[in-house]
């Protein structure tokens, strides 16, 4: 596995515009090497464009992107590849490859020479092998990635950023097609790799078990950014979400823990 070897990650004064508007704005964020950062906000309010921005697959129309001081957009393509690893909400293809393959071409921005895409040099065929244990899919290695499930298909991404070896990795909804056992398990591992993360979650009670720190979007703006019980209140949930909840310590494992009322507007008071 990865050595804990995560990079500190700045966004700084980031923007992006489509549409003539802008989607996110004015977006400032710092995560510590090797820490989780959850990234949480409603259906629109910016989480995969900002991803998609640390990821470097997008430019910002202002502001910047560091890692470890560095401008991550000046960076050379094939560095940037190596730094950053990312799972997306929905990884489609319409090649047939197998898990394994699919996995290999985590390690493509590691080669150098001529090497045809698949053709795993000696000694890359170990990283391969462990990132298809570590996320559950060695059993699949000879499967075609097109007859997978949903949650198969994102174990598969999840092994392809992990062969991958990054300092930085971007995870966008990482559980959505997950069942339970293997939501916990998947963030499980996450937590354990080290590396600097940032997930885009939904589930506020796994964003609040598993990550370090909380970073919200709400309408393309950045509203709060902190440990976890600093952000995940009451307040908060009612003003982002417009959902009525209580928040409290978790009677295991003393995280906050978040019990939906109803919505906002049809609660009495
Ligand atoms: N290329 C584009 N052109 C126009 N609008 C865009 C473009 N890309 C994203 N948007 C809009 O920007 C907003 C933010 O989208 P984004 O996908 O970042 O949200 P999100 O927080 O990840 O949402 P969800 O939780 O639904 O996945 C949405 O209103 C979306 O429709």
């Amino acid at each position: 596995m990865p050595d804990a070897h995560g990079v500190r990650l700045e966004v700084r004064g980031a923007a992006w515009r489509a549409g003539g508007r802008d989607i996110v704005r004015d977006i400032d964020l710092v995560c510590e090497p090797g820490t989780v950062t959850g990234l949480l906000g409603p259906n629109g309010s910016g989480k995969t464009t900002l991803i998609n921005l640390v990821a470097g697959q997008t430019r910002p129309a202002a502001g910047d992107v560091l890692l470890d001081g560095r401008d991550l957009h000046a960076l050379p393509p094939r560095e940037r590849a190596r730094l950053v690893g990312l799972v997306e909400q929905q990884a489609a293809t319409t090649l047939d490859l197998t898990v394994r393959q699919v996995v290999e071409l985590g390690r493509i921005p590691h080669r150098t020479g001529r090497l045809a895409v698949f053709d795993t040099p000696p000694g890359e065929r170990e990283a391969v092998d462990e990132a298809l244990r570590f996320a559950d899919v060695a059993e699949l290695a000879d499967r075609s990635w097109q007859t997978l499930s949903g949650g198969e298909r994102q174990r598969t991404q999840l092994a392809r950023a992990v062969a991958q070896r990054p300092a930085v990795l971007l995870l966008d909804e990482p559980t959505n097609h997950l069942d339970l056992g293997h939501q916990l398990d998947f963030l499980d591992r996450v937590r354990g790799l080290g590396l600097t993360t940032v997930a885009a979650l939904h589930d506020l009670e796994l964003a609040a078990a598993y990550c370090d720190r909380l970073a919200v979007l709400d309408a393309g703006r950045l509203v709060a950014a902190g440990p976890v019980h600093e952000v995940l209140t009451s307040a908060l949930i009612a003003d982002v979400y417009g959902v009525d909840a209580t928040v409290e310590p978790h009677p295991v494992h003393d995280r906050p823990h978040v019990r939906w009322n109803g919505p906002r507007r049809q609660v009495r008071v």
